[in-house]
């Protein structure tokens, strides 16, 4: 088997205020998701949300059903976005072949049969998957950085000057929303003025983080936050009553993707900085 997955459950707010670091991590974070030659997977239960990485060196590795979805094919009634930080590669979907190129998008509609492969086995694509249940099919869409919505907010003075690309925003897809977002250089907060969705979960994969770097994202009620300390290519999953917000030891990028009732990005709750705690 090369699609190997674990298995998150939804935690709520008040177990998770009692908890120490260890087990913060073993409930919220995921490491280990680019393995050469493997695709891993994680199975959340924050909305089925699905996310991992697939690897492919030796030669392609075919999205395989995994056994919580319960259907025969991975994709009979789910919907999928896969985000390339690595190499070049493509995105096999039935008969056609699409190149991604480092931070290219592919959306991928219900139904469809998928595999990926690499240009070349030293420097592998790292194809991040996110997949979602979905109830109807839209057509594969490839988005590159160029053509995402792009959306500047921050300053330096405030250190959260950043650059949001909106991936999903131009095209229709039934509950993925996602996208990935760049600070500049001399900035280090992401999503600070904080906000949660009750509406949506998030999960936020941190890459672009030098070896001796770390981002402290920051997570929990607004009244009652604690923070998971991340390394390079990680990622955490941000329940909908959460905060998901971070602080590097430099800049750094990020994926945000999320699943719920509504694909409205703007549908947030802002949170006082005066009300956290
Ligand atoms: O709901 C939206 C997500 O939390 C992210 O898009 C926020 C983000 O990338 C940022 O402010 O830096
Ligand atoms: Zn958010």
């Amino acid at each position: 088997m090369t699609v190997e997955y674990t298995t998150r459950f939804a935690i709520d707010p008040f177990a998770t205020g009692a908890m120490g670091t260890d087990e913060l991590r073993h409930n919220f974070h995921i490491g280990n998701l680019f393995e050469p030659g493997r695709i891993n997977l994680t199975y959340t239960h924050y909305d089925r949300m699905i996310l991992g990485g697939a690897v492919p060196t030796d030669g392609p590795l075919k999205l395989e059903a995994i056994k919580p979805v319960g259907t025969k094919s991975f994709l009979e009634r789910r919907e999928l976005v896969v985000v390339n930080i690595g190499g070049p590669g493509e995105v096999v979907v039935g008969d056609g072949a699409h190149a991604l190129d480092t931070r290219d998008m592919l959306y991928v509609g219900l139904g469809e049969e998928v595999a990926f492969t690499s240009k070349s086995a030293a420097t592998p694509a790292k194809f991040y998957i996110l997949s979602a249940p979905a109830h109807c099919k839209y057509p594969t869409r490839l988005i590159t950085l160029g053509n995402a919505k792009r959306l500047d907010l921050g300053s330096q003075e405030t250190s959260n000057e950043r650059s949001i690309f909106q991936f999903t925003s131009t095209i229709e897809t039934c509950q993925i929303v996602v996208g990935m977002t760049q600070l500049a250089k001399g900035s280090v907060w992401n999503t600070m003025p904080a906000h949660v969705h009750d509406r949506r979960m998030e999960a936020y994969l941190y890459f672009d983080v030098a070896d001796n770097a770390r981002v402290f994202h920051f997570m929990g009620e607004p009244s009652e936050t604690r923070h998971i300390v991340m390394a390079n290519e990680e990622a955490v999953l941000s329940p909908v009553w959460s905060i998901h917000s971070g602080c590097g030891t430099s800049n750094y990028a990020f994926i945000w993707a999320m699943a719920g009732d509504n694909v409205d990005y703007t549908d947030v709750d802002a949170v006082a900085i005066g009300d956290m705690r």
